[in-house]
């Protein structure tokens, strides 16, 4: 059978220190206790950017002001095809927190590490910490 391709978007978002806010998937979840930048599927009629918008005041409670697409691709898992959309955020209204009851933190974006991260993930962060000053 041929699998879907399911959009998702998601936030880097980061603060005038250079960390970013990161959440922890919760229990249940796929990839559960993985790290990840907030976001979520894209629901029908939606743009990717409007689900970013939806998803950030959904997951951590911030207004996202402006958006800049940074990197999108498609990965394939063994269960799953999905599409993603990477947003930087920077510019946002209101203190981002876990508000599905999952972690949520800042980490210095040099801090970033791969392998604690859901296997897509992996060339954005090679990207992020090439990019760090
Ligand atoms: N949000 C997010 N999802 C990621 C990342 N990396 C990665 O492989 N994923 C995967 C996990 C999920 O299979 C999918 C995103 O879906 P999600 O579980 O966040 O979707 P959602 O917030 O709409 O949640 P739900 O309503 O379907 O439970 O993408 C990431 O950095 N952030
Ligand atoms: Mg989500």
């Amino acid at each position: 059978m041929e699998k879907k391709i399911t959009h998702v978007a998601a936030g880097i978002i980061r603060n005038e220190f250079g960390q970013l806010f990161l959440t922890q998937r919760l229990e249940g979840q796929d990839f559960a206790q993985s790290l990840e930048f907030p976001g979520g599927k894209v629901d029908m009629g939606e743009t990717p950017e409007q689900a970013l918008k939806r998803e950030l005041e959904e997951e951590i409670g911030i207004h996202v002001l402006n958006a800049e697409l940074y990197e999108q691709f498609l990965f394939e898992y063994p269960h799953k095809i999905l599409y993603f959309h990477f947003y930087l955020v920077e510019e946002w209204v209101g203190e981002p927190f876990g508000r599905e009851g999952q972690e949520g933190f800042w980490l210095d974006q040099k801090e970033l590490d791969a392998g604690q991260f859901p296997a897509a993930n992996a060339k954005l962060i090679q990207r992020l910490l090439a990019e760090t000053c």
